[in-house]
């Protein structure tokens, strides 16, 4: 068979790699196929071929998988927000746990049997507390669409999420089912509210129109409902009226909040924030203390497994006991104050000027007086300067964002004299990555998995690490 790109081939799907791809194999070469199960036998057309792997593109299923159920979405096949919903909750767990086995013993060279069974969450559908929708003047076609005979608009107001590993292309949401239901209900209101009266979607390639994201926060334990509007423009008097029109509609709605982002770049973080009503922020519950949360501060998606998780993290720091407890990416302070009771003195560092804030009225608020937060980014504030003036910590956690540590943050890691080191994670691979470095100065005892995102191939893990 030929194997080179734009040739059709044809395979059995025998499990997943990270990021959700089913993999086959043909000719010892492992092929990677989206959106397909482990069983699948499938056609597929190669997209890249490299040295080691092929790419491809699913063109049909010949004959399903016997694991294959029937997705609770009718986006399932094509969003980018779940892309394992064809697979029964159990066999996701079976594979999330496996990637992060394949991981620490492919990346990080380490005993895959260190890996310890995988704690599985509750809710498999509606556990997200924040949905970040965008908006676009193009949505996206499915090829289903394209291949149609009659014309098919693409032109418009799209409100919805990306399509998978695409930043310019927008599902047309009609339905979701991540978050609690009301959330959808917004995102609908918003996109009619707006095609009613003319507002215009955010129009990437020309730096044009208006309404770029709609982030919907709610809290789990105390029912606060968050919506914040992000724009390109700052219109007050636009903006006041969709928020008149969303309280009359929604009147559970806490807070309303606009970030204005006026520059090219797609995040959904304004330059600048207005709070249009309540008082900018949520609270929440994780363990027994209560958090508050502006919009653009970091807080776990999942809050009831994030107690789970953050019940790991508590177990594996056990010898920090009244001792210096180092919390590095602290967010705001969430993991700094779960701890606080079983140490001496915490001390958390952080990027986000308005997560120390909160981190440090989370601690007052919670009458938590021996935590202090540093504000600064992690590669250059964790430095000798820094030991210094804080002291040497007895156990330092570390939760740093998908990308992983900085290679100075390793290193000065590396050079730290404290007994325990804890890495809680949300991407297996960087984590691996990192491990390599650390294994050759900690002893990495034990990994435990974490499930915090279901229906997605994403997998949270937290390792415990002794200093050799
Ligand atoms: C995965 S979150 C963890 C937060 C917290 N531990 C929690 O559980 O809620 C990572 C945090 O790191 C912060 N962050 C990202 N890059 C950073 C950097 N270079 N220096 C310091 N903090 C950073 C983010 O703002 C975010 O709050």
């Amino acid at each position: 068979m030929a194997l080179k790109k734009g040739s059709e081939v044809e395979l059995t799907i025998d499990s997943t790699a990270f990021k959700g791809k089913g993999v086959g194999r043909i000719d010892g070469m492992a092929v990677f196929v989206p959106g397909t199960a482990p069983g699948d036998k499938v056609k597929a057309r190669i997209t890249r071929k490299k040295k080691k792997f092929i790419e491809a593109k699913l063109l049909q299923i010949t004959d399903p998988s016997p694991l294959r159920i029937e997705p609770a979405c009718s986006h399932a096949n094509v969003c980018g927000g779940c892309t394992w919903q064809h697979l029964p909750y159990s066999e996701q767990l079976i594979m999330k746990e496996q990637h992060v086995r394949d991981h620490m013993q492919r990346i990080a060279e380490l005993d895959p049997e260190i890996v310890q069974p995988i704690i599985g969450c509750n809710h498999e559908l509606y556990y997200r507390n924040k949905m970040e929708y965008s908006f676009a003047t193009r949505r996206w076609l499915t090829e289903e669409e394209i291949n149609k005979d009659e014309y098919v608009d693409d032109t418009g107001f799209a409100a919805g999420l990306h399509a998978p590993g695409r930043f310019d292309k927008i599902l047309n949401l009609n339905e979701c089912h991540l978050q609690d239901p009301v959330s959808f209900q917004i995102l609908d209101f918003v996109r009619n509210y707006c095609i009613t009266h003319q507002i215009p979607a955010f129009n990437n390639r020309e730096n044009t129109g208006f309404m770029r994201h709609l982030v919907i926060r709610n809290s789990y334990y105390t029912h606060d409902l968050m919506v914040n509007l992000v724009t390109y423009k700052d219109d007050p008097e636009l903006t006041g009226r969709l928020k008149d029109a969303l309280l009359n509609e929604f009147p559970q709605i806490t807070t309303v909040v606009n970030n204005v982002n006026d520059q090219p770049n797609p995040t959904a973080v304004g330059r600048f924030e207005h709070i249009l009503y309540g008082p900018g922020f949520i609270v929440d519950h994780i363990g027994n203390h209560s958090f508050k949360i502006h919009a653009n501060a970091f807080f776990q998606t999942n809050t009831h497994q994030a107690e789970k998780l953050y019940k790991v993290a508590r177990e594996f720091a056990e010898p920090a006991k009244g001792g210096h407890l180092f919390d590095l990416y602290c967010g705001v302070g969430t993991l700094s104050l779960f701890m606080a009771d079983k140490a001496k003195k915490v001390t958390g560092i952080e990027l986000v000027d308005v997560a120390v804030e909160n981190a440090r009225f989370n601690a007052s608020e919670n009458g938590v007086d021996n935590v202090e937060f540093v504000l600064g980014d992690m590669k250059d504030t964790f430095n000798e300067s820094f030991l210094k003036k804080h002291g040497m910590p007895d156990c330092v956690i570390t939760d740093p964002p998908r990308s992983g540590m900085h290679p100075d943050v390793v290193e000065q890691l590396s050079r730290l004299q404290t007994k325990r080191l804890v890495y809680v994670s949300c991407n297996p691979s960087t984590m691996a990555r990192d491990l390599k470095i650390l294994k050759e100065f900690y002893r990495v005892e034990t990994v435990q998995p974490v499930d915090m995102f279901p229906q997605t191939y994403h997998i949270e893990a937290v390792a415990k690490l002794t200093r050799i």
